[in-house]
């Protein structure tokens, strides 16, 4: 008996362009499953806080690692993110957890660590797809993914929307963190430009269901029974 994979959609792109939220609501209309991978990475940073470490020294948090319970859904409708028995859905999202998840994402051995940990969720997924979003999924994760696509929008959208959702912080300064994560992201991955063979979707001038249904439209394009 032949063993059927998903059909993997990748999307990449930098904070704020929609990746999260888009590829979740694709997910829920096509009936597929639904991987943030910036999760993942948000709650080892947690993880690494909580066990006293220090997130600036690579061999101390390479020493977290094998005592990183993690536990993601893929359904998109039951979104919820555990480290061991702690649910961390709300606790990741921290503005503090955002100013050093990048420190934590920059180390190679973390980088191979969740690589191959997301590799075994896609390839568990029990639906007929899954939408997977991160940096690296078109060039890294899933390369040979039949759909992959690059969400963008303009830095200036991208605070907007980010600034809109945050209670207690000022825009200001979360346009700053934004654009010094991006900047110390874009040093480990590139998610700025499009590899061969990834389509665009440009954000800034769509709205939240526009942007939904072009994603739909790239599926759509290249595999269209996929999209009834
Ligand atoms: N096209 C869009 N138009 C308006 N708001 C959007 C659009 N796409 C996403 N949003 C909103 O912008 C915010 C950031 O989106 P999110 O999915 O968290 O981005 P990312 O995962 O890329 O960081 C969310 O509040 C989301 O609802
Ligand atoms: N595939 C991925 C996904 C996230 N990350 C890291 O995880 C962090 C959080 O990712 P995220 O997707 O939750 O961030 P937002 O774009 O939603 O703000 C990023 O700033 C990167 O440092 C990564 O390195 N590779």
């Amino acid at each position: 008996m032949s063993v059927v994979f998903p059909l993997v959609v990748a999307v990449d792109g930098p904070a704020g362009s929609g990746k999260s939220s888009v590829s979740k609501e694709v997910a829920r209309r096509l009936g597929f499953g639904f991987l943030d991978t910036g999760a993942a990475y948000r709650a080892l940073a947690w993880h690494v806080e909580a066990s006293g470490v220090d997130t600036d020294d690579a061999a101390s948090v390479v020493s977290c690692l094998p005592s990183f319970a993690y536990r993601i859904g893929t359904d998109p409708a039951g979104y919820a993110v555990h480290v061991g028995e702690v649910d961390v859905t709300t606790a990741i999202r921290d503005p503090e957890i955002s100013a050093v998840v990048s420190r934590v994402a920059r180390v190679p051995e973390v980088r191979t660590h969740l690589i191959e940990l997301f590799r075994s969720i896609i390839a568990e997924e029990p639906t007929a797809g899954i939408v997977v979003e991160g940096r690296d999924i078109t060039t890294v994760v899933a390369p040979d993914a039949p759909v992959r696509i690059l969400l963008t929008a303009s830095e200036d959208v991208r605070i907007a929307r980010r600034s809109a959702e945050l209670v207690g912080d000022s825009a200001q300064a979360a346009g700053e963190q934004l654009h010094r994560r991006d900047e110390a992201d874009s040093k480990v991955v590139d998610f700025m430009t499009a590899a061969d063979g990834v389509t665009t979707v440009d954000s800034t001038e769509l709205d939240f269901d526009q942007t939904v249904d072009a994603v739909i439209g790239v599926i759509r394009a290249t595999q269209p029974e996929a999209v009834r």
